[in-house]
């Protein structure tokens, strides 16, 4: 009976897949019938009530993994909704109970110390230490001495726990995997790619700061990639702690819908614990390091009618964002905390609302209560949707689906060098990773072989056998890089990776002792290698080390490491911008190179044309270059030359030596001595050509634009617009608070070195600023002057020499 069920599954799967395509535009009607095709004219809802009834019975009656095993291999015969729909309640007990979290915040916002306060909780560690703590052991997630000593996070650390949540009498069992990430916008690849692969995140705010600059710049990293967030106002301990106004800030400057769902009992210094909205109930912490919650319905009078009024703004709030709480708020009806905590989940999910709680991590208050809420509003694997590029189908986009039984994807989201050898950090997607288990690199269809998989707890790691689907771990011994996707090898799948922003800064770096060298090349591969902002490349000129990355601090902090960890000391150059080079307008060429003066001559003549290429979504795109050759006048093996001296040539710009961005070149003509044209002559062409084409096309110099939020106390507003408009700033976006404003402005990043000193001198330290890469836009015509100026003098004495 089984097998027939089982073979009778695979016909209805096949059958999907060859004749029901058409079916594929409607994913979320599932139709395992061979009769599909005639059931194409039916309604919408005769299909619905149709949908799954074949399916639901094979994946009961234990012929599931065959059916999905089968659905994999045509993944557009199975929907994610039906999957889910249809998983046994073991898997979907599994998956009910997991979150993949982040933390993420402005700068010192209480990331690091909040993350410990959940380790402690949860029983991970035996105690607390704090960030920069006398106790001069710093907290568990942040590993690094350098982090320890600075007191700021510079790596995401990855850990796990379980929270077991208790409510009405039921106790539940969560399983957690928590990455705590850099508040500083220079180490922001670590926050973008950590929000790459996790399902949901705690967006902690400062009680008296409230949105502040990096919070901005968070809210964006979750945007993109559709993050749900709760948000846990911090500090309530300290004097001037307002959570209210940050809930109108989120509202207002992340335009998210945001209401508080607790109040606080007791301010700054008398800070003593909240007041669930959701079941009216008073939670206090207590015990030597408030271990211990305790729970009760009497609220003290001086909160309740606050409560109540916050409650009523919670609920408005919430009938805004979701259907059924405004029926019941339109009904004069008052929702049941049932009926609100579902819809603070539903909304929540889909990234309509955010949830604020509050407390104070350092005085080891309401911790517990935001652990509850990112198992009661933050979604569980199965509820996110992921997708990947199905390389069979013109890189159709699929669902994966968090299921164990089906074939493995992952993907590789972060690397890391360890004494073990290279860590990579793996979002299983679905599947199970199992050691010894092979995986296929999407990327360079290797085959390689899973040797160990860990459990990350920041720096030590936990051996296990085998990772479920939704989960995240580390592996051995697996050569890829940042971005990779692994799957079992059966399907062609892979995964988009996530935003790398350009670099843009740089400076010159060499060892002082030429006998570093070997550590110095090292540490370069190593850094290069863990951290995509992080780039390096040899002038080919000066032979000189050039790095570059997302600002000053990013590239001390490598500098640093250089010398202790690898105990090189260096000397560096002064920083520099980033430039670029593009060209403006298109132009014709017909460029002959021709030395045939006695012995083996040179010949190559290439013709085409140069242009501009459209503008991407990200600003100016990669160049690119083109053959339209007919006829055969340039063989393909010269064609493939010539590709290689524009690619040379947009390594080293015609104008300052910079990358080449944005221009189109294309080869349509040329012509061929039978004895004297060679690969490198094809080449050596393309790149004059190049050149030539280049400054008739208008080349121009590109700089970095940089996306900067300055926020400071009114009385300093004046002398900051001043400071932005002697650096010819953009200002584009000006609010002004109860107590402090917010500008957003577009600046050079040439204009903003040494801002950090000068700001900090016109507010009296109470400024600050953040700086996030925007786009490249052309220099003014007078920095690109002086600039080509500068560089045709190095060169033509760097020729006298
Ligand atoms: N008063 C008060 N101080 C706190 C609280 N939470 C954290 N701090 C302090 O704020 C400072 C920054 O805390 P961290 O936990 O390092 O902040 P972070 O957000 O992880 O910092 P980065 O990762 O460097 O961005 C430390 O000195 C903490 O002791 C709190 O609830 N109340």
């Amino acid at each position: 009976m089984r097998v027939h069920r089982v073979a009778r599954a695979a016909t209805l799967v096949e059958a999907r897949a060859g004749s029901v395509r058409d079916f594929a535009s409607r994913p979320r009607f599932l139709c395992l019938n061979a009769s599909a095709p005639r059931l194409a004219g039916r309604t919408a809802g005769r299909l619905e009530q149709r949908r799954c009834f074949s399916l639901s019975r094979i994946l009961r009656s234990g012929a599931a993994e065959a059916v999905l095993k089968q659905a994999a291999a045509d993944p557009s015969s199975l929907t994610q909704e039906a999957i889910i729909d249809n998983l046994d309640d073991a898997e979907r007990g599994r998956l009910a109970r997991i979150r993949n979290i982040g933390i993420a915040a402005h700068i010192d916002s209480g990331k690091t110390t909040a993350t410990e306060r959940v380790l402690f909780y949860t029983g991970r560690i035996n105690s607390i230490h704090e960030v920069r703590g006398k106790d001069a052991v710093g907290a568990k997630m942040d590993s690094m001495d350098l982090e320890r000593e600075k007191g700021i996070t510079i790596q995401s650390a990855a850990t796990f726990c379980d929270w077991v949540k208790k409510e009405n009498g039921k106790e539940e069992k969560y399983h957690i995997n928590l990455i705590d990430t850099p508040g500083h916008i220079d180490f922001t690849i670590e926050v973008e790619r950590a929000l790459r692969v996790l399902d949901g995140a705690v967006m902690i705010l400062c009680a008296v700061s409230g949105v502040q600059s990096q919070t901005i710049t968070v809210d964006r990293q979750m945007r993109r990639y559709n993050v749900p967030r709760i948000s846990f106002v911090n500090k309530m301990d300290r004097m001037g702690a307002n959570p209210f106004k940050a809930v109108e800030q989120i509202n207002q400057k992340l335009r998210i819908a945001a209401a508080a769902i607790q109040v606080p009992i007791g301010s700054e210094d008398s800070f003593q614990g909240v007041v669930d909205l959701i079941r009216m109930k008073a939670i206090y912490n207590e015990g030597a390091k408030g271990e211990i919650i305790r729970e009760t319905d009497e609220i003290p009078e001086s909160v309740q009618k606050l409560a109540e009024e916050k409650r009523k703004v919670m609920i408005e709030t919430l009938a805004d964002v979701d259907d059924e709480i405004a029926e019941i708020f339109l009904d004069e009806e008052i929702p049941t905390p049932e009926q609100i905590k579902a819809a603070i989940r539903r909304a929540t999910i889909a990234l309509k609302f955010t949830p604020v709680l509050m407390g104070s991590a350092l005085a080891d208050k309401s911790v517990q209560p935001m652990l509850d809420a990112v198992c009661d509003y933050l979604p569980n694997p199965s509820e996110v949707e992921n997708l990947a590029l199905d390389k069979r189908r013109e890189e159709a986009q699929v669902k994966l689906v968090s299921y164990n039984s089906l074939p493995f994807v992952g993907l590789a989201f972060k690397l890391e060098e360890s004494n073990f050898g290279q860590l990579t950090y793996i979002r299983v997607y679905q599947g199970k990773l199992k050691k010894g288990m092979n995986v296929f690199n999407a990327r360079s269809d290797k085959r390689v072989k899973v040797p160990r998989i860990v459990r990350m707890h920041s720096n030590e790691m936990e051996e296990v056998q085998e990772i479920g689907a939704g989960e995240i771990c580390a592996v051995f011994g697996i050569d890829c890089s940042s971005g990779d996707t692994f799957t079992d090898g059966g399907l062609p799948y892979s995964m988009s990776s996530m935003f790398v922003p350009e670099p843009v800064i740089s400076l010159s770096i060499k060892p002082k002792s030429s006998s570093d060298g070997s550590n110095f090349s090292k540490a370069m591969n190593r850094f290069q290698r863990e951290d995509p902002t992080f780039r390096v490349h040899v002038e080919p000129e000066t032979q000189e080390t050039i790095i570059s990355g997302m600002g000053e601090l990013h590239l001390d902090i490598y500098v640093e490491r250089m010398r202790r960890e690898y105990k090189v000391e260096v000397i560096t150059g002064q920083p520099q911008v980033a430039y670029r080079e593009t060209v403006t307008e298109r132009v014709e060429f017909d460029h002959l190179l021709k030395k045939q003066t006695g012995g083996a001559g040179d010949y190559a003549r290439v013709m085409g044309w140069m242009e501009p290429l459209p503008m991407g979504p990200n600003g100016y795109e990669q160049s690119h270059f083109e053959t339209q050759v007919t006829g055969g006048t340039i063989s393909e093996k010269f064609l493939f030359a010539c590709q290689k001296g524009f690619l040379a040539a947009c390594e080293k710009g015609p104008l300052l030596g910079h990358p080449v961005l944005g221009t189109k070149m294309v080869i349509n003509d040329g012509a061929t001595h039978m004895t004297d044209s060679s690969e490198m002559a094809f080449k050596i062409a393309t790149q004059q050509a190049f050149r030539k084409a280049f400054k008739e096309a208008k080349g121009v110099v590109l700089e970095p634009l940089m996306k900067t939020t300055v926020t400071a106390p009114n009385e300093f507003q004046g002398n900051i617009v001043g400071l932005l408009n002697k650096r010819n700033a953009i200002i584009n976006d000006t609010e002004i608070g109860i107590e402090d404003f917010t500008i957003t402005a577009d600046c050079s990043m040439n204009a903003m070195f040494g801002f950090s000193s000068q700001l900090r001198a016109a507010t009296q330290g109470k400024g600050e600023f953040g700086m996030e890469f925007s786009h490249y836009s052309s220099a003014p015509g007078q920095l690109q002057k002086e600039l080509i100026a500068k560089y045709e003098k190095t060169q033509a004495d760097r020729h006298k020499k």
